[in-house]
């Protein structure tokens, strides 16, 4: 098995996938080439290009040999043609020629090569319902056992193909605020762009707030077995920066309870994280702790410890915890294949000796610092002044321009420390069956607690302008504050100035809207809000010195399309957008930077669209008097907005049922129909419903969800509590006095 490549590889170096027939190469490299902006090819069509004849038939009339000839030159040749800035398909075969194999583990040295993955059986009906391709003369669970090792030995990193077709079909949804009636569209979007973005280098997934040597949290899970606790991941992990998947912990249910020692099999380890993968992006710090240092790993097992480390950097893990006392020779092969994840050095001692003034912390320190990313020690206090001795020690250390440093006391005791330890702060949660430590404590409350500290200074947060939800604003952000144990307040404050406000040293920041949203007095603008001209939120940095102008509308329009848009929908040719006013702006960025070709824009006012057209001067962008004058011959849009509740076009093509205009949604694929206004059914939305269930519906309620998400994270650099968020809203979404 070739290993991850290591940090200095080009980053722009293309991402080759390899994998048996019906893993789902093509279908995850459209998906990875979007997500990167890179190019796809398939090297199917680039042979049947080349040859001028398809695979099917150049077998036909020339056989296997000539054909694996044939391929594994073009294979070798696109690897040097192709090599930056692609993600590249090889078929199957690849791999059953010696040369070819070669030219994949030279290449894996310096480049990703993916081996995609997917359930036998999966592969198996995959293949069973399609005809295209040329049988191989066995069985395919025969050839998929012979090249299993090759495909292994060949690649660098694996990803699991999360598309589970048996239940694929199911995928639907109606314009309903839950999220979850579509989960897996937007998951295997977000984790096929996390996995690639990661390995290749363009977005490692590591934890923002780490790097910016802000205050930062992991969740410990303690579970045996995670997929009864899937579904609350994400209330779980609110607010974290990463998960901790404790590897020792794991047991599978099909062992038996009282094997002892106990290593969980790499199939399970492997299966767990792909489920949990499912459930969240955040990065994962992969932990399998010794018995020796407080864990259930059995010590001595350095070798299959390895095992596990090595294969956690092949699926993209992003963290890995080694300890220190595991043999130097595997710690520096370890860290020699990292790539793109990071190494967090730890040492833990239990026994209450630990000294934070002691040489012993010092040489521990500086082994740990000498190979890995992050340094940990665990001690256990039995005093207060134990936590005091480690803050020192950590702040002296800090003082030094040190690594991030986690420096923790366990036990009752030690509670302090796990207050004031910055980086990486191991925290449990109430749901979860037992804590991973003893002393651990929630993320909200070592927040309540930093606040009664004087560390977390309180801030307010303001609404201006009149928001068609105003009166929910309020409960939305003071709630998600709360679980969060966030000291902060948001208030309207419709009729005050910006200016005023934000002189306050508590100034967190504000939300504004309409009619404030243009005329932002001198605000430095993101740019992104610069380039749509429209300011939503204000954030405020260094005790509110430093304002800055965004625009969340723009992420929360992309964050809803994207969760729905069919997946199989990889060329976005046309959308359309429905009215000219304020909102206009940010739906035609979005759709430009989701990299729509032509986008069509119904607007009677010939001098609204103008300045629209002037300022999307470099974007495609076509003006209609109408919805129905949307032209037959272009074709079907993806996605549809309309942009304003009071919009001066003409919907009345809507509004009869049946009567849908012209060619709007004859898109075969179906795609994303947004109605901004604030109803959970508009007769845009009823017609697109009528469409089919492969049109998926979103209204203004929607919208403003991810808009507050948004928000809440501009504001506070921590995810909000979505679910919270969805449930607040669609009461009150169908509470009939907003819906007005
Ligand atoms: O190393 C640590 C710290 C910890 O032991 C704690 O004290 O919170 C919890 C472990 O899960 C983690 O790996």
């Amino acid at each position: 098995m070739t290993e991850a490549t290591g940090s200095s590889s080009n980053m722009l170096q293309s991402v080759v996938l390899v994998g048996m027939r019906g893993s789902g190469k093509s279908f995850i490299g459209k998906l990875a080439a979007a997500a990167l902006g890179w190019a796809f090819v398939d090297a199917d069509i680039v042979f049947e290009e080349k040859h001028k004849i398809g695979v099917r038939d150049f077998v036909r009339q020339r056989g296997w040999p000539a054909f694996r000839e044939a391929e594994s030159q073009l294979a070798t040749d696109l690897l040097e043609s192709h090599s930056l800035g692609h993600v590249i398909s090889f078929g199957g075969g690849v791999v059953e020629v010696e040369s070819a194999r070669q030219a994949l583990v030279e290449y894996s040295n310096k480049g990703p090569v993916v081996h995609i993955t997917r359930e036998e059986q999966e592969i198996i009906k995959y293949l069973n319902e399609e005809t295209d391709r040329p049988p191989y003369g066995e069985s395919v669970s025969d050839v998929l056992h012979r090249r299993q090792p090759w495909f292994a030995n060949c690649s660098n990193f694996e990803y699991i193909n999360p598309v589970d077709i048996r239940h694929s079909t199911k995928v639907d949804a109606q314009g309903d605020l839950s999220h979850s009636l579509h989960p897996n569209i937007e998951r295997v979007r977000r984790d096929v762009a996390r996995f690639f973005g990661h390995v290749t280098g363009q977005h490692p997934n590591l934890a923002p707030n780490l790097v910016n040597n802000k205050r930062s949290y992991f969740l410990c899970l303690t579970y045996p077995d995670l997929t009864p606790a899937l579904s609350d991941i994400e209330e779980l992990t609110t607010g974290a920066d990463a998960i901790e998947l404790r590897v020792d912990l794991l047991h599978s249910p099909q062992d038996p309870d009282d094997l002892s020692p106990y290593i969980p099999p790499v199939d399970y380890v492997f299966s767990q994280l792909a489920a949990l993968r499912q459930h969240s992006d955040l990065p994962i710090v992969f932990t399998a702790r010794t018995t020796s240092e407080g864990g259930k790993f059995p010590s001595s097992s350095s070798a299959e410890a390895f095992e596990l480390f090595h294969t956690a950097l092949r699926h993209g893990v992003e963290y890995i915890d080694v300890e220190m006392a595991w043999p130097t020779n595997l710690i520096q092969n370890l860290v020699s294949q990292k790539g793109q994840s990071q190494i967090v050095a730890s040492y833990h001692d239990w026994s209450g000796n630990l000294k934070w003034d002691s040489k012993v912390v010092e040489d521990k320190y500086w082994l740990g610092e000498s190979f890995a990313d992050i340094v940990k020690i665990v001690g256990k206090a039995n005093v207060l002044e134990d936590n005091f001795a480690l803050h020192n020690f950590v702040e002296q250390k800090r003082a030094s321009g040190a690594k991030p440093i986690i420096a923790i006391n366990m036990g009752f005791e030690g509670k302090l420390s796990r207050v004031l330890n910055r980086t990486f702060s191991p925290v449990t949660h109430p749901l979860l069956p037992n804590k991973a430590a003893p002393g651990q404590m929630s993320l909200a409350e070592i927040q309540t607690t930093l606040h009664s500290i004087g560390q977390l200074p309180p801030l307010r947060f303001y609404g201006l302008g009149k928001h068609p939800l105003r009166s929910l604003l309020p409960t939305l952000f003071n709630s998600a504050f709360e679980t969060l144990g966030l000291p902060h307040h948001f208030e309207l404050a419709e009729d005050k100035s910006l200016g005023d406000l934000s002189t306050s040293p508590d100034f967190g920041g504000a939300l504004i809207s309409s009619p404030f949203t243009l005329d932002v007095p001198k605000l430095p603008l993101s740019p992104d809000s610069s380039n749509i001209g429209v300011v939503d939120t204000v954030t405020a940095e260094n005790e509110g010195k430093k304002l800055t102008g965004e625009n969340a509308e723009w992420q929360a329009l992309r964050a809803s399309i994207l969760s729905r848009l069919p997946l199989e929908s990889e060329s976005l040719d046309s959308a359309l957008v429905i009215g000219g006013d304020q909102n206009a702006r940010s739906a035609i960025y979005t759709l430009q930077r989701l990299g729509v070709k032509t986008i069509f824009l119904a607007e009677n006012s010939s001098e609204t669209a103008h300045q629209l057209l002037e300022t999307f001067s470099r974007t495609d962008l076509r003006h209609l008097h109408s919805v129905d004058q949307y032209p037959s011959n272009a074709s079907s849009p993806s996605i549809i907005i309309n942009t304003s509740p009071t919009s001066s076009i003409n919907l009345t093509p809507f509004e009869k049922p049946g009567g849908s205009p012209g060619t709007i949604f004859a898109n075969p694929l179906g795609g994303v129909v947004i109605d901004m206004t604030f109803k959970t059914l508009t007769p845009l939305l009823e017609r697109a419903g009528e469409a089919g269930p492969r049109w998926k519906l979103v209204n203004g309620f929607d919208v403003t969800c991810e808009q507050v998400f948004s928000q809440f994270y501009m504001w506070t650099g921590r995810r909000c509590p979505r679910k919270q968020i969805h449930d607040i809203v669609k009461k009150a979404s169908q509470d009939e006095l907003l819906k007005s």
